[in-house]
């Protein structure tokens, strides 16, 4: 079973690994394989003669929480090409979650430092909702209620403001219940999910699925997958590594930077020997 759009071009492992993930996934071009890169140091990579283009490049980020002041991102260096799958991979409070939603532009975080260059435009500049008309999503790791909203409403909704934004001529209900249906069998979901509210009464696995559903429906060039293996069971997990269907490279993130960047090796080093393995604490 497919879970994402044609489009994807990702696989992940099979094994059902304890670590925490959070994927970011490229897929505006259909690549038989992933490639993995995430730099420590602030280097840029530029295009040239058939090498995959440049998506996203995040370098020496800093933020901290608007409220508190408190420094959570302590100068973050990231790049993604298209066709890439990376694994932020980290502790409990190391900043992981914070990185993705200071991507889309989450209002609880300020910006003190670095730059974030997507599809060559500066991604701080723009608004949350130009960032995703622009083609990024992002799922989240707790995703919220919705009562008295429905799930196909919701997506419907969701779908024309994006085509609205792109000049696109907006879908009706019964257009769009033929455009969505199919995407439901991608994620293992029943119809009956269409009509519930969102994400309300959803089991933790559910919501994830829906997250997934979210993705599908409106696409995305840059997809943050926070955690999006929590929660799921043996099944789900089988159904998403099939669908995403790359190989994954995980790099580790600790107390805000990333301390270490390689291949798959290092999640195995992980898994067997914890994050002290890598950080030398
Ligand atoms: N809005 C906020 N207000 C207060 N503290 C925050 C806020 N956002 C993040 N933090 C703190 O910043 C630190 C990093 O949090 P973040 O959720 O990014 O970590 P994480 O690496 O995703 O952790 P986990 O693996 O447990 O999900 C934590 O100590 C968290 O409590």
């Amino acid at each position: 079973m497919a879970l994402f759009t044609p489009s994807f071009s990702c696989r992940i492992p099979t094994s059902t690994s304890p670590q925490r993930h959070r994927f970011l996934l490229s897929h505006r071009t259909f690549a038989p394989r992933a490639t993995l890169a995430v730099e420590t140091p602030s280097s840029s990579t530029a295009d040239h003669g058939g090498a995959p283009k440049l998506l996203l490049e995040v370098k020496d980020l800093t933020a901290i929480i608007a409220e508190s002041k408190q420094p959570i991102l302590k100068g973050v260096n990231l790049t993604v090409h298209e066709g890439e799958v990376h694994a932020v991979m980290g502790k409990n409070g190391s900043g992981k979650s914070t990185f993705a939603k200071v991507l889309v532009g989450h209002p609880d975080y300020e910006i003190t430092g670095g730059s974030v260059t997507y599809k060559g435009q500066d991604l701080l500049e723009m608004e949350p909702e130009e960032r995703a008309v622009a083609g990024l999503f992002m799922s989240f790791q707790s995703p919220v209620e919705i009562p008295g909203v429905s799930n196909i409403d919701f997506l419907n909704m969701a779908y024309n403001a994006q085509r609205r934004k792109l000049g696109l001529p907006e879908l009706g209900p019964i257009e769009f219940y033929g455009y969505v249906a199919p995407k439901l069998e991608i994620v293992n979901m029943k119809v009956d999910f269409l009509n519930r509210n969102v994400n309300e009464g959803f089991s933790g696995g559910e919501k994830k699925r829906n997250e997934i559903l979210q993705l599908a429906v409106l696409g995305a060039e840059l997809a943050i997958l926070d955690e999006i293996d929590s929660g799921l069971d043996v099944d789900a997990l089988r159904d998403v590594a099939k669908a995403v269907n790359g190989l994954l490279t995980p790099k580790n993130s600790e107390n805000g930077r990333i301390v270490k960047t390689g291949d798959i090796s290092i999640a195995e080093i992980l898994e067997k020997e914890g994050y002290k393995a890598i950080s030398g604490i």
